[in-house]
């Protein structure tokens, strides 16, 4: 049996498809955007995020990412506006990244790829739970930030860094309160939205991409200790958590809006 999905040569991206036939769709994500292509959408309205601290609860390496999950029993921190009809619940948030500052985002960006990409993971209540919005074309709603290295870090990554050393290894998980990630969000509210799916088998296309133009700031030591997770689990042979991103996938047609000129 081949063995479980990863970004490793053996059980990678290019081999997604082979478990999870989804992976091979008409709406798959990561995609490049490429401006000349994309159309701006007056009719866009702006987006708004209602996040509670008190909703943020752990901490977790699950092998593949580093993962902040938030208690999603009620609409306690929701995501409305932009592209979404009705609100949307905060369910986690996590990380793709590179093995160097050069690479490591998922989206392209006229040729740009950024260090990492932050995805907050939102889903819509009318359709009863997670697993039943997965099904629905306006299931899910992901934010997407980049995360550029530069010469002003942002201070807010901080309390997620500063968690790291608490979750070297796969299955570790500490307690995360008392955090609005909305203070990850930069100052523009520019977005491009696109319909596509998760980057991350089974790669359902459920998912209402909003994702900001402008950047966030992190320092190379901030990309340097997101990169010292492992894969495995303690008292394993170190495997270091790095290049956990799929590559751009097929467009097929699809358009991808700004709501910015
Ligand atoms: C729910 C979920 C899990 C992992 C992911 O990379 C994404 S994009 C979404
Ligand atoms: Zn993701």
């Amino acid at each position: 049996a081949q063995s479980v999905w990863g970004y490793d040569s053996d059980n990678g991206p290019e081999r997604w498809h082979e478990n999870y036939p989804l992976a091979k769709g008409d709406k798959q994500s990561p995609i490049e955007i490429n401006s000349k292509d994309v159309q701006h959408d007056s009719s866009l309205a702006p987006w708004h995020a209602s996040y509670d601290p008190g909703a943020a609860k752990t901490i977790l390496n699950n092998g593949r990412t580093c993962r902040v999950v938030f208690d999603d029993t009620f609409d306690r921190s929701v995501l409305r506006g932009g592209p979404l009809t009705g609100t949307y619940r905060l369910r986690q948030l996590h990380l793709h990244w590179g093995s160097s500052d050069d690479h490591g985002s998922e989206h392209v960006i006229d040729g740009v790829k950024y260090a990492a990409e932050l995805h907050m993971v939102h889903w819509n209540p009318k359709h009863g739970n997670f697993a039943g919005a997965l099904k629905q074309p306006d299931g899910v709603a992901v934010v997407g930030i980049f995360l550029k290295v530069g010469k002003t870090p942002k201070p807010e990554m901080k309390r997620i860094l500063e968690e790291i050393d608490n979750i070297k290894t796969k299955g570790k998980e500490a307690p995360f309160q008392h955090f609005d990630p909305s203070i990850l969000f930069p100052k523009s509210r520019d977005y491009w939205t696109y319909h596509g799916s998760f980057t991350t088998p089974p790669c359902e296309e459920c998912i209402t991409w909003i994702l900001l133009r402008e950047p966030i700031e992190v320092s190379s030591d901030q990309m340097a200790k997101l990169r010292s997770l492992s894969k495995n689990g303690e008292n394993e042979p170190v495997n270091p958590l790095v290049d956990n991103w799929r590559p751009p996938q097929p467009v097929k047609g699809r358009v991808v809006k700004a709501s910015f000129k």
